[in-house]
């Protein structure tokens, strides 16, 4: 568990320098939770330094918990979660944030032809510029990936339309279906994937389709060792199975966003891993190619 909640006079510093060579206040923060400090208390001294004033002091946990104020969940009710083609079974779940395990959200046929159609295309990941909002290559994502615009297809459509009646939002609002390939040792280190409020590039990101709402994440195979989805701050690990999906939420209507959900992907120890992701924007994202966390 990320836990520290107190700021030594070398992370002060730290933060400082880093503010001062123009690091983007999102970037601090996911480094400083790797590191072991606690998401919210990152966020807040990094926000108060960039503001010019004192760090926060230590505040307990559970305080801090309740700084972000979910909208009601969008994650429908109930043991099952009926959409047009598939009923599909939640295994788990974790009240804040909105967080599910959910079973058979894809066939075995499904995640298979997922994987055939993607094999030939993938490319080296990117991840979001928080400063310029471009998109650079950076070693804590080392997976390749391809994306599937929303309605490609049939075939896509009609995951695009189960996806959408489970994650409770207009199909519109989605980004196109990410396919993901981690080889061995591939891991995609903690991180958010909203955009962060205080990021000069995502501004960027967020002019088209608002804010990122939810992700639903798939596992395409199943994976001999390690490739465990992890939200450190929650102690919470997912273990991939073919076809099984976790969702999770992380804004609201007023614009914050939740810390709570930092995650990542573990490396791959042995085998290799497939997943897709899907991820949902407050309003229409039209047929755009996808932004990537
Ligand atoms: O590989 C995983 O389990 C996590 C992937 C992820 O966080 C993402 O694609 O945004
Ligand atoms: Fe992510």
């Amino acid at each position: 568990m990320a836990t520290h909640t107190q700021l030594t006079a070398q992370w002060h510093d730290w933060i400082v320098e880093n503010l001062a060579r123009g690091c983007a206040v999102q970037a601090l923060v996911e480094d400083m939770c790797r590191s072991g400090f606690d998401a919210t208390f990152a966020h807040a001294a990094v926000e108060a330094l960039a503001r010019g004033e004192q760090p926060p002091a230590a505040t307990p946990l559970k305080a801090q918990a309740t700084a972000y104020v979910a909208d009601a969940p969008r994650l429908p009710a109930g043991n099952v979660i009926p959409t047009h083609d598939r009923d599909v079974r939640v295994l788990l779940r974790v009240a804040a944030p909105t967080i599910a395990v959910l079973d058979q959200m894809l066939s075995d046929e499904e995640c298979d032809e997922l994987i055939r159609r993607s094999a030939d295309k993938l490319q080296r990941s990117t991840t979001v510029d928080p400063v310029n909002g471009g998109y650079e290559v950076i070693a804590a994502r080392s997976s390749e990936g391809t994306f599937f615009p929303v309605n490609a297809d049939d075939f896509i459509a009609r995951l695009d339309r189960r996806i959408a009646e489970l994650m409770n939002c207009p199909v519109e609002n989605g980004e196109g279906l990410q396919v993901l390939h981690y080889g061995e040792g591939g891991e995609y280190q903690p991180h958010f994937d909203y955009f962060s409020p205080g990021d000069p590039g995502s501004e960027a990101q967020m002019v088209v389709g608002g804010q990122r709402v939810s992700t639903l994440l798939i596992y395409l195979n199943d994976v001999a060792q390690g490739g465990a989805t992890v939200f450190p701050t929650l102690g919470l690990r997912v273990l991939p199975k073919k076809g099984m999906a976790v969702y999770f939420e992380y804004s609201n209507r007023a614009g914050q966003v939740d810390p709570l959900t930092l995650h990542g992907g573990e490396p791959v120890e042995k085998g290799e891993k497939w997943i897709i992701t899907k991820w949902m924007r407050q309003r229409s994202y039209g047929l755009a190619a996808p932004a990537e966390p």
